[in-house]
């Protein structure tokens, strides 16, 4: 269509990877059929849309646990002591996407679990996670939540302030046990998609300063409490991140505060763990971001070559990998309400397709003008492509789901659309803004279709409304 805005985002539509490749922006069960529809592990996205409603987050299950694996195998293989190591653990953050079901797959396949509130350590518990097998973190833990914690003896609790610290140690000292504690610490390191997504630079919220002292200060008041245990140290340098350096630099800091205490005090901590934050590839215009197997080799490497320079056995170490095992295993279903053409003021125009959800299923894109791509779902298209951006239905101009995107000219009501590597950061992240109730999260595996999540509904929400 002339004066189309070709706008950047134009060409990262793309079919389908039908080789299922693991680094590719659509879920390895996502397939294109003959008559254009697109399936799930072999589950017609029309049928979903059909029997559930949309918008609807369909997570491709088995592609989920081979994530999920990959990392638990990956990990297993680098820091084996075999390897002269001594062991790595792969906790699933589940702040990227947790439900119960969620929570039991991953451990299945071999993961620990990794939360940050009460709430992600309660779904943890109910999927049948052993508390040592459960990390709490959090900048601000409630009493409660530490509470919790302990009670169901997590493997750690990952401090965040000197005045956590204190509390920690109170609570379990009133608990009559030990808390395991790990020292979260900021190296300095920048790393990240957007900066509010980095999280180890020194202005910001999160951790004990390498720099200033704190970190240090904070291990000094653990070793001296008899209700704590301090298990070891952890960093996390940010989110989206697809090169390794970054990493390596903050386990070169980590593990120097960790040569530095153990010569100063005799303590050598146990463990370090290195974060979460590996990237994934929303677009095709994206970086195809290291594998498992390359992350844990890199870091493996760091971890041997940095402590033999130091001169200190190799930690056990630990990593938080979320965004990467349950990001490119979700798609969101959307169904299209109006098509709409604007004028531009460069005498262009720009084709507005509004979908059924918006900003409260995926905030992403007004938060971080983070960039996602969208294919027609249902059927085959019937004319060439213009660039289109893909709207909700909120009242709110920034309320964009794509950007940009090339959708078929003839992109019309009732059309399906599918949103690829929304696994992460989407559902978790979701609100109900303008009232609007949120949505299923799908399991879509070879026997069917199962209910994560259940939509919300707005009696849901009316329920909640006490007059
Ligand atoms: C402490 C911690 N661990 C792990 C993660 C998971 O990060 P990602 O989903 O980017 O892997 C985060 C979020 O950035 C985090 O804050
Ligand atoms: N929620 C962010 C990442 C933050 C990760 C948690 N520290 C995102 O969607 O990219």
């Amino acid at each position: 269509m002339s004066g189309q805005h070709a706008a950047p985002e134009a060409a990262p539509l793309r079919a389908p990877e039908p080789d299922g490749a693991a680094t590719g922006v659509w879920s390895t069960g996502v397939r294109r059929g003959d008559d254009g529809a697109l399936s799930v592990a072999g589950v017609d996205v029309r049928e979903i849309a059909r029997t559930h409603g949309t918008p609807a987050y369909v997570v491709d299950e088995a592609d989920l646990r081979g994530r999920a694996r990959a990392f638990a195998e990956a990990f297993d293989a680098a820091f084996a002591e075999s390897a002269g190591m001594a062991g790595a653990d792969v906790y699933y953050a589940g702040k990227a996407f947790l439900s119960v079901a969620v929570a039991r797959w991953v451990h299945e396949e071999g993961l620990r679990l990794d939360t940050s509130t009460g709430g992600e350590l309660a779904v943890a518990l109910r999927a049948g996670v052993p508390g040592e097998a459960i990390g709490l973190h959090g900048n601000n833990k409630s009493d409660d939540e530490i509470r919790t914690a302990l009670a169901h003896g997590v493997g750690r609790i990952v401090v965040d302030s000197l005045a956590e610290v204190e509390r920690v140690a109170t609570l379990a000292a009133e608990a009559g046990t030990r808390a395991p504690v790990m020292v979260r610490v900021t190296t300095g390191v920048h790393a990240g998609g957007h900066d509010f997504i980095a999280t180890a630079h020194e202005d910001q919220k999160f951790g004990l300063s390498l720099a200033s002292g704190a970190a240090r200060k904070a291990v000094d008041e653990i070793l001296a409490r008899d209700s704590l245990e301090l298990v070891g140290l952890h960093s996390h340098i940010g989110s989206q991140i697809v090169d390794l350096a970054g990493f390596e630099v903050a386990a070169r800091a980590v593990l120097g505060l960790r040569a530095e205490i153990a010569a100063e005090t005799g303590f050598l901590a146990p463990e370090v763990d290195l974060g979460g934050g590996y990237g994934i590839r929303y677009t095709a215009a994206d970086d195809v971001p290291p594998a498992p197997a390359q992350i844990a080799a890199t870091l493996a490497d760091a971890v041997r070559r940095v402590c033999a320079e130091l001169g200190t056995p190799v930690p056990r170490v630990s990593v938080e990998p979320g965004r990467s095992i349950a990001g490119p295993a979700g798609l969101t279903l959307y169904t299209v309400g109006t098509v709409k053409e604007v004028a531009l003021d460069d005498g262009g125009t720009r084709t507005y397709v509004s979908v059924d959800g918006g900003m409260s299923d995926n905030i992403r894109t007004a938060l971080y003008d983070a960039a996602y791509t969208a294919t027609l779902a249902g059927r085959r298209p019937d004319a060439g492509a213009v660039t289109a951006r893909v709207v909700g239905k909120h009242c709110e101009s920034g309320d964009i789901v794509v950007r940009d995107v090339a959708l078929p000219a003839d992109v019309r009501a009732g059309d399906l659309l599918a949103v690829p590597a929304t696994g992460a950061y989407g559902r978790s992240m979701a609100s109900n803004y303008n009232m609007v109730p949120r949505p299923p999260v799908l399991a879509a595996t070879q026997d069917g279709v199962r209910v994560l999540v259940r939509r919300e509904t707005v009696e849901d929400l009316l329920a909640l409304d006490l007059g």
